[in-house]
């Protein structure tokens, strides 16, 4: 996690909304900055958004942000888009196409009255990294570049509630891995609350705190990214996936060593001298009771035991202190074999090749 909860916002929601079939009827509160939303396809996510942003009216109900009223059907109270304050930047960037990257990073910005303004273009353009941009005609942009000019416009625009409606699933994979980087950083940097919509728990865990989950049109639960992947831990064939980050590597023969805490992992390079997060399941994480001499995993460390939660089909055993926290996971059998206890510790093997690189 990363930035400061200083400026939490409070969104306050109880509202129906009937679409041919589907039925939307979600209540919830919510108190934070970075705020997920999420659920499979279908769900109602993006009915949910347009319904905060004025771009659909409920059937009834009221949405309250930070005490003031949005819309309340009793009191007849239905703000404006505009007066709404809340900027949307959806999957598709819809840029101006007949604008340069300046005419549109600057459009909402140029709007406001004197005052109104809570972020300067060049913090903006510095952040986001299109200054080499600034003269192109937005036609000629990659999707990334697209993405991060529509974020530097609704940033600029000075919204009290910016949303991201799924902003990375038009992109490829790799494009993704670039721009994440850029949304952590730009996000964390400025002080203004966000919503983020997306299906993928990976951006929900690095983007957002609390998370809102929709299931059929209803708010399942309020949560965090962290906590749902935890839930998955057995369902999921990847189980837990621990982010690392990992910067500043030496040369060890044909391996990387990065500086972990107190510790120095050994990493095969994959992608060069990659520096930022990797990923590491907790399935790659083998556990020893005691130290087992020459093992083929370049890995070896005692690590103190820090939580042991049980699940369904297998035990997740936080090793070690946040930030350099690892989850483990083993079946309930080996768990007691291994005779695990908080306080106690551990030895943990991990091969050097397991590690990827999240871009
Ligand atoms: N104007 C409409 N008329 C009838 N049904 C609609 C209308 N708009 C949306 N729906 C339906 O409402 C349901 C919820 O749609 P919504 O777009 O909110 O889901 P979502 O969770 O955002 O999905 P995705 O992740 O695919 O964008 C879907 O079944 C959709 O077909």
């Amino acid at each position: 996690m990363y930035g400061t909860d200083d400026t939490l916002m409070i969104l306050d929601v109880d509202l129906k909304k009937h679409l041919g079939d589907f039925q939307l009827d979600a209540t919830f509160r919510v108190e934070g900055k970075r705020i997920g939303l999420f659920g499979p396809s279908g769900h109602g996510k993006s009915t949910l958004i347009n319904l905060l942003a004025g771009l659909l009216t409920a059937d009834n109900g009221h949405i309250q942000l930070d005490g003031e009223n949005l819309y309340h059907s009793g009191s007849r109270v239905n703000q404006s888009p505009k007066k709404r304050h809340i900027a949307v930047v959806f999957q598709h960037a819809h840029l101006f196409p007949h604008y340069s990257v300046k005419g549109n990073l600057l459009y909402g910005y140029n709007r406001l009255k004197s005052g109104q303004h809570k972020l300067q273009p060049d913090e903006v353009i510095e952040a986001l990294d299109i200054c080499k941009l600034l003269d192109r005609q937005v036609t000629s942009l990659s999707g990334g570049e697209r993405q991060r000019v529509a974020l530097g416009r609704a940033l600029l625009a000075s919204p009290r509630l910016l949303i991201l409606d799924e902003p990375l699933s038009a992109l490829d994979h790799s494009l993704k891995g670039q721009i994440i980087p850029y949304l952590r950083k730009t996000l964390s940097r400025f002080e203004i609350p966000y919503v983020y919509i997306s299906h993928s728990l990976s951006e929900m865990r690095l983007l957002t705190k609390e998370v809102i989950v929709l299931d059929q049109g209803k708010v399942e639960s309020v949560t965090t990214a962290e906590q749902i992947a935890l839930e998955r831990i057995t369902k999921d064939v990847r189980g837990y996936v621990n982010h690392l980050k990992l910067t500043e590597p030496q040369e060890r023969g044909t391996l990387l060593a990065y500086r972990w805490g107190d510790k120095e992992l050994l990493v095969t390079a994959r992608t060069g001298r990659h520096e930022g997060l990797f990923e590491l399941s907790s399935k790659e994480i083998l556990l020893f009771k005691d130290n087992p001499g020459a093992v083929s995993a370049r890995n070896m460390f005692e690590m103190p035991i820090t939580e042991i939660r049980p699940f369904e089909h297998s035990v997740a055993i936080t090793l070690g202190e946040e930030p350099n926290a690892l989850i483990s996971q083993v079946m309930h059998e080996a768990a007691d074999e291994l005779g695990l206890k908080v306080g106690g510790t551990i030895f943990v093997g991990i091969k050097a090749s397991v590690f990827r690189p999240l871009a």
